[in-house]
């Protein structure tokens, strides 16, 4: 249904987006995960044919965004991240208002009844859209991209800055309309296209990282397991002793305290290392005080992948306390302002 090749666009010396190709099936729900000025934006922009690419290609059901604009726009229903809308129209009038804007030829009241529908706007068409909240006014922008009956949907960031009961409307709206539509949507949360998306595409610096399946960008790290361990003993001696365990990829020191200090030990790819490592420190009468495995999230590949960093105020507790890492994914709490 859409098909991505080599698109790029510079901003001078900056490449926002670089040589990024990919298609997109009829019906699929994609993501696009990446950090803070990833490019997310930007590849949206030139998708909906809002942004010239300043190299590449984009068709949508064949019809290329720049040579055949037209047709490929009324393929196109667009939510971007503060989408146009008019706070002193009702949200009826604005909803006719886009219908006329985009000449739309679907039986008008039906067609309206249905977008509302999808929506879930039908209790507030007669209100100001001043007066709706936040979720209500990005169910109104989802409305507007319904105009028309656009076959692929393209929603930016849909649900920055709504609380978490608007955030949980809005992802079950989204993904009742992956039913009907293909869908790209961007997002920095990685619970939300986890939840909502088929496919994921991680973009880091303008490029694609990583593209697969939730399931699929698991499996990347399957193997990589990780113990958090507890030991007493002289580090070096401990060090010395558990990188020689076989299937002990990696072994260091996280935290000291005293007579016993805190170990990262990582497998290679496959090996339950669990039992050896236990045996290898008994014979060496080292004491375990504990022992964790790291579960390797989809929250850590995507840090791998991206670099990004934890937030300051999350920077993971010390590695006995946190064997599952609990980390705001790029850094930015769901609604704060960039
Ligand atoms: N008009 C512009 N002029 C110069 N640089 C720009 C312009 N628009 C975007 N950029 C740069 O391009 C890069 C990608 O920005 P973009 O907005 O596409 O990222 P994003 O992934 O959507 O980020 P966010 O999640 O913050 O919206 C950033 O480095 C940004 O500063």
């Amino acid at each position: 249904m859409i098909q991505v090749n080599g698109l790029t666009r510079r901003y001078g010396d900056i490449a926002a987006v670089s040589d990024l190709s990919f298609s997109v099936a009829e019906g699929e729900i994609i993501g696009f995960l990446g950090p803070n000025g990833a490019g997310k934006t930007t590849t949206m922009n030139m998708i909906t044919g809002c942004l010239r690419a300043t190299a590449g290609t984009v068709t949508v059901d064949g019809a290329d965004i720049e040579t055949d604009a037209d047709r490929a726009r009324k393929i196109i229903g667009y939510l971007p991240e503060n989408p146009p809308l008019y706070p002193d129209m009702t949200v009826d009038e604005y909803l006719e208002f886009v219908y006329r804007l985009k000449k739309c030829r679907l039986p008008q009241k039906e067609h309206l009844d249905s977008v509302y529908d999808m929506a879930g706007l039908s209790d507030v068409r007669g209100r100001l859209i001043r007066n709706l909240s936040k979720g209500y006014r990005q169910r109104v922008g989802l409305a507007q991209a319904l105009i028309g009956d656009p076959k692929v949907l393209i929603l930016d960031e849909p649900t920055v800055g709504l609380d978490p009961r608007q955030i949980i409307e809005i992802r079950e709206v989204i993904r009742s309309l992956g039913q009907k539509h293909t869908v790209i949507l961007s997002s920095h949360i990685l619970p939300e296209v986890q939840e909502v998306c088929d496919r994921i595409l991680v973009i880091d610096h303008g490029r694609i990282v990583a593209d697969g399946t939730p399931a699929e960008l698991s499996e990347r790290v399957e193997g990589a397991e990780q113990l958090n361990m507890t030991i007493e003993g002289e580090p070096a001696t401990v060090l010395g002793v558990l990188r020689a365990v076989p299937g002990v990829s990696e072994a260091v020191v996280t935290a000291e305290d005293g007579m016993k200090s805190i170990y990262r030990i990582t497998a290679e790819p496959g090996a339950d290392i669990r039992r050896a490592v236990f045996d290898a420190l008994s014979q060496h009468q080292l004491a375990i005080l504990s022992m964790q495995q790291v579960e390797l999230s989809l929250e850590d590949i995507f840090l791998e992948l991206t670099g990004a960093e934890p937030a300051p105020e999350e920077a993971p507790a010390p590695a006995d306390e946190a064997p599952k890492k609990k980390r705001r994914l790029f850094g930015r709490k769901r609604g704060e302002d960039k």
